[in-house]
């Protein structure tokens, strides 16, 4: 098969595509992938690492208010169309697919006007901008909430879950601990707050690090590359805690969820998908920055079913943290039905049924 890929701005866009990527290279050996991306976004730098092929368009998004940057969004749209085309009709691949994002916006659109089949792939349960303008023009739409269905055309809707949930699965948890340094005869709870970081997170954090020192279990804080010197200079300051691993961001991801007993995390989708197929427990502290307030409806998707513990950002503090993380980790019980309620959750099939998805409509 041969596919473009686009999908950006965020983690949450960019490693569900590599997850279907892989899972398309699994299924047939003549693969050929094209990943187009903006240089701007995390994925010209997550999608190189990944040795997949990559060219960039320039795009920038919509601002709700009227404004004159909207006239050079839509300049640079026109533009993003025409070297869109260039690069299709170059590569002439069988499908395209679109992972959210803007950067997706111009890729895909060009790809329905040129002819070539089309899908979208949307993790949350309400839609961004971007995929709703696309639905109007695309064959399919790949969803994975029931919540989404309501949004697009229904006809074109097919429920597949999100490949990520595939790809985090099966692998090795003691490697994962071991590769960023975490004991292997403690618990441990990773924080992070989305691919970017989230300083609401790292500040509750930071400001109980001297009890969190005091734990019997270990603290994994991914605080997102543009926080990491802050919070370092910052735990320097505090007197640095031997149970308290920190890194900016994680390239081993699904080894290191594999290893760990719980996480603390915002409610961004594709991570949601990776920790109900695995089956974690978690603390969800919902971005409240995001369109229609959607990740909230996430989080609450697993809360609802006692699969995560809420904490809404307004009542967030470092007390209110380590008092959640206690009431788990220090509960055998509670730990095994939140595994247990988590599980029941995932879609962990999801990469081979968007694959499928892809393949009849390259027939
Ligand atoms: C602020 C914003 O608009 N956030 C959106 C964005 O979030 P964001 O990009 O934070 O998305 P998610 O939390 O869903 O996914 C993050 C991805 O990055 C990976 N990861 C993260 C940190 C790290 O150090 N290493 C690493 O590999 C995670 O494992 C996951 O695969 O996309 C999501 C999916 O469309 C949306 O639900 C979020 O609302």
């Amino acid at each position: 098969m041969k596919v473009i890929v686009s999908g950006g701005g965020t983690g949450g866009h960019i490693y569900p595509a590599l997850a279907l990527i892989r899972e398309i290279q699994k299924q047939e050996t003549n693969t050929e992938v094209l990943y187009i991306g903006s240089e701007k976004g995390l994925e010209s730098d997550i999608v190189k690492r990944a040795g997949i092929p990559f060219r960039a368009i320039e795009i920038s998004g919509f601002k709700r208010k009227l404004s004159f940057d909207n006239v050079k969004t839509v300049a640079r749209f026109l533009k993003g169309v025409s070297k869109s085309k260039k690069y299709i009709k170059e590569f002439k691949p069988d499908v395209v697919i679109g992972t959210g994002g803007y950067v997706c916006g111009p890729v895909v659109y060009a790809a329905s006007k040129l002819g070539v089949p089309t899908v979208i792939h949307e993790q949350n349960s309400v839609p961004g901008l971007t995929n709703k303008f696309l639905s109007k023009y695309v064959d399919k739409v790949a969803v994975c909430f029931e919540q989404a269905e309501a949004f697009f055309p229904s006809e074109k809707v097919v429920m597949t879950g999100n490949p990520r949930a595939s790809e985090v699965l099966n692998q090795d948890g003691v490697k994962g601990k071991n590769d960023v340094g975490l004991s292997l005869n403690k618990k441990s709870v990773l924080i992070v707050g989305g691919s970017r970081g989230a300083r609401p997170i790292n500040d509750a954090l930071l400001s109980v690090i001297k009890e969190a020192g005091q734990k019997p279990y270990e603290f994994l804080y991914v605080t997102g590359d543009v926080h990491y010197e802050r919070v370092v200079k910052q735990l320097e300051e505090a007197g640095a805690q031997g149970n308290v691993v920190v890194k900016p961001f994680l390239h081993n991801m699904p080894e290191v969820l594999s290893g760990v007993d719980l996480i603390v995390a915002r409610a961004g989708a594709t991570t949601l998908s990776e920790i109900t197929a695995l089956g974690l427990p978690s603390i969800l502290v919902p971005s409240p920055y995001v369109t229609n307030n959607h990740q909230e409806k996430n989080a609450r998707a697993l809360s609802d079913n006692d699969a995560a513990t809420l904490c809404l950002e307004a009542d967030l503090t470092g007390e209110r943290l380590l008092e959640s993380i206690d009431e788990i980790l220090l509960n055998e019980q509670k730990l095994k039905d939140m595994r247990a309620a988590s599980k029941k959750l995932g879609m962990p099939n999801a990469a081979t049924v968007l694959y499928e998805l892809l393949k009849n409509l390259t027939k």
